[in-house]
């Protein structure tokens, strides 16, 4: 679905990504992991076109995404929705509202700044949020929600979109324990339910572990590692993370629980 080749990405005389060439099946659950400074961000940020590549490209079945511009690079941002670990909402704005801008791109900006939400808009919206179970507070400004809610209203928000691909960038690196657990669970289901592909950067190998179907280990901008989770033994963790890997292996994370079956996809 998704082949990169070769992508580079310096800044100055620093490469933050090293010559990365990765193929991505459709429907994969991937980590992303590695110490801080490994290029992960920068990786995923590439993808989406928020960062431009030095060198390299990205092809998404068969067309080349690097060079993208105007309406046809919208699109490829519409299709492959990022979540961020500040979860990027708009904080004085509603709940619902901030997930409806996930429809931006199918409305158009002239009715979305005008508030004109399709009544059908509204309902694909609430579904959303009805999946992460918090419809509930739909009318609440985003703000006053805690981390973990915001990560769903964001996760909600990416799913409205109807990507492709989801790429969440530690999404559950601002979040407690509780929290790591319904979030990394909404992305499992969303990557299980509806087959959109995720690439998640994670720092904590037991949840990478958990959760991915494929680790892809960086180290210095390079790709050191890439494989399934049994195959990434404690001695390769230890080369990935360096001094960071006591804190890595020992640290303490939460089983997933088994996802819940699902209602009716939101429709297209
Ligand atoms: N806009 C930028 N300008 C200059 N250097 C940058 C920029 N963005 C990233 N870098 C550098 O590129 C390297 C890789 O950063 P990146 O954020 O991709 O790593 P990471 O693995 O995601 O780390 P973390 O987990 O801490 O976010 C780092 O050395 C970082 O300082």
């Amino acid at each position: 679905m998704l082949r990169i080749e070769g992508l580079t990405r310096r800044f100055g005389t620093m490469t933050a990504v090293d010559n990365v060439s990765l193929e991505i099946d459709r429907g994969a659950f991937i980590g992303v992991i590695g110490r801080s400074g490994a290029g992960k961000s920068t990786l995923l940020r590439m993808i989406n076109r928020l960062q431009d590549a030095s060198s390299g490209r990205i092809l998404c079945e068969g067309q080349d995404v690097t060079g993208l511009k105007g309406a046809a690079l919208r699109d490829w941002r519409q299709s492959c929705a990022m979540i961020f670990q500040q979860f990027n909402l708009v904080g004085r704005l509603d709940v619902l509202t901030n997930v409806l801008m996930g429809r931006l791109n199918h409305v158009g900006q002239a009715r979305s700044l005008l508030k004109l939400w399709s009544a059908e808009d509204k309902a694909i919206a609430l579904s959303a949020l009805e999946q992460f179970d918090i419809a509930g507070l739909a009318a609440q400004r985003a703000e006053s929600l805690s981390g973990g809610q915001q990560q769903r209203v964001a996760i909600a928000r990416a799913l409205v979109q109807e990507p492709r691909i989801i790429l969440a960038d530690e999404p559950i690196a601002s979040l407690d324990p509780r929290n790591t657990r319904i979030v990394m669970d909404a992305l499992q289901r969303i990557n299980r339910h509806y087959g959109i592909t995720v690439v998640c950067n994670l720092h904590s190998l037991d949840l990478a572990r958990s959760y991915c179907d494929r680790l892809v280990g960086m180290a210095q901008g390079r790709v050191v590692f890439d494989g399934a989770p049994d195959a990434l033994t404690d001695d390769v963790a230890r080369q990935l993370y360096g001094i960071e890997s006591g804190e890595v292996l020992d640290g303490h994370t939460p089983v997933p629980m088994p996802a819940p079956a699902l209602p009716a996809a939101v429709p297209a």
